[in-house]
């Protein structure tokens, strides 16, 4: 079988109107080959049906910790600092590839179930999230996580080099469908030797970064304080500000950061529901949009969000969006939808996020024959303030079908949650 016509549905196209149309899928490029009116778009050797449904881009997770669903409500309520240093990072020492294989499967199960088709990950063991993407079928950008305090300095260097090992050993994975990036942890928690050391390597080799920068206040004044400049001047000395560069969080920008970003075409990834559970701050994304930054968004890791699903995303996005502006017309509904697929995609890298002839063939059909979207006034509206991850019918990526009236077809959906509950229990008892 070679093509695939998604039929009877309605389709948002890149300028966010929403038209009756079909969608071709061609499954050996992986692309969408045609898209339009019924009565025009090519027969195709098999159907899925969108009747009653929006057929959408797949969304895109431009920023989690996949495996970190294995730390699912095991602590919450505390600021970001504390909440790493007392209880996150020391289970996390415990998890073994197995553990770390076990929590990324159930954080994909969770993606294809919620319509998201890519995401970028940072972690360690990603030799195993590598495989599980492959498994799985979806796409990511990855790379394994440096943090250089509190180590020796064999240490912090094996960690430099684990991570232009992994940007270097899987970049292309899964037929194309693994990226890469360089991933110090953050400007603090990265020596600026070991940065001044490895990051020219990864230019060399034309590897893109990923960081978590200006998260908290917390952060940001050392900075400040020790090299006399913002982090994100501090980075772009660092050459840390490439635009195939994305920084996650991006929460106390000053306006010379956000110009910075903007000129130098680095995006950066807004995570509003971990922005504010772990009551890190509001990110100026109303500012950074106006200033022409390429914005997506992400999730940050199940243990400060607590779900990976960007239909919640975009929600909080909206909202936190308006709050920080003191205007109920900043950050639209249009603008989120857009951060959360052509903005994502365009962060990490990939020819996705847009329903158009020869992009990705990833994408969700989204029903919408539910009380909770009805009447139909507004389906953008919908997508951002109404809709849930639940709310998805089917999820395809690179031309395959990853779940059909919601059943997962690529992965056990249940010995993937049982897996998962052992794992973690014995992961936080070894820990305890
Ligand atoms: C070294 S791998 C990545 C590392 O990041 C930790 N993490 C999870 N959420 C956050 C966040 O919001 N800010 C900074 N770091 C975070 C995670 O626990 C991993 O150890
Ligand atoms: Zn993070």
């Amino acid at each position: 079988m070679t093509k695939l016509r998604i039929a009877g549905g309605q389709v948002l196209r890149p300028d966010a109107s929403v038209e009756r149309a079909d969608v071709l899928v061609d499954s050996e490029s992986g692309d969408i080959a045609a898209v339009g009116d019924p009565d025009e778009v090519p027969e195709g050797d098999e159907t899925l049906d969108a009747e009653d449904g929006l057929v959408m881009p797949g969304l895109v997770n431009a920023h989690t910790h996949a495996a970190m669903t294995l730390l699912r409500g095991y602590a919450d309520d505390k600021e970001l600092d504390a909440w790493l240093q007392e209880d996150i990072w020391p289970v996390e020492a415990e998890f073994t590839p197995e553990d770390v294989r076990a929590g990324t499967e159930l954080g994909l199960l969770e993606m294809i179930r919620s319509g998201t088709t890519a995401f970028a990950d940072m972690y360690f063991h990603e030799e195993e999230v590598v495989e599980a993407v492959e498994d799985a079928g979806l796409r990511a950008r990855l790379g394994y996580g440096i943090v250089t305090v509190g180590k020796d300095e064999e240490g912090a260097r094996e960690d430099c080099e684990q991570s232009l090992e992994v940007a270097r050993e899987f970049d292309g994975a899964a037929d194309g469908r693994v990226k890469t990036a360089f991933m110090p942890h953050s400007l603090t928690t990265v020596g600026e030797e070991y940065l001044r050391e490895f990051v020219p390597e990864a230019r060399e080799d034309g590897i893109a970064l990923h960081y978590h920068a200006n998260e908290t206040t917390d952060e940001v004044d050392p900075i400040v304080e020790e090299e006399g400049q913002r982090p994100l001047d501090y980075a772009r000395e660092l050459d840390m500000t490439d635009e195939s560069d994305f920084v996650a969080h991006g929460v106390h920008l000053d306006s010379t950061e956000i110009d910075l970003l903007a000129e130098t075409g680095t995006s950066v990834v807004h995570c509003p529901a971990s922005n504010m559970k772990l009551a890190s701050g509001m990110a100026p994304v109303q500012k950074l949009l106006d200033a022409g930054v390429t914005v997506g968004l992400g999730t940050d890791g199940t243990a400060s969000n607590n779900d990976l699903d960007v239909f919640d995303e975009m929600r909080d996005a909206a909202m936190v969006g308006k709050l920080a502006e003191n205007d109920a017309s900043a950050v639209p509904a249009e603008s989120v939808v857009r951060m959360a697929t052509e903005g994502s995609a365009s962060a990490l890298g990939f020819d996705s996020g847009r329903i158009e002839e020869g992009a990705n063939a990833d994408l969700a059909v989204v029903d919408l024959d539910a009380a909770h979207l009805t009447p139909h006034h507004d389906l953008v509206s919908h997508l951002v303030y109404a809709a849930r991850g639940s709310d998805v019918r089917h999820t395809l990526c690179d031309g395959a079908v990853l779940m059909r009236d919601r059943e997962v077809l690529t992965l056990d959906a249940e010995a993937v949650r049982e897996r998962a509950e052992r794992r973690a229990a014995a992961a936080v008892e070894r820990a305890e």
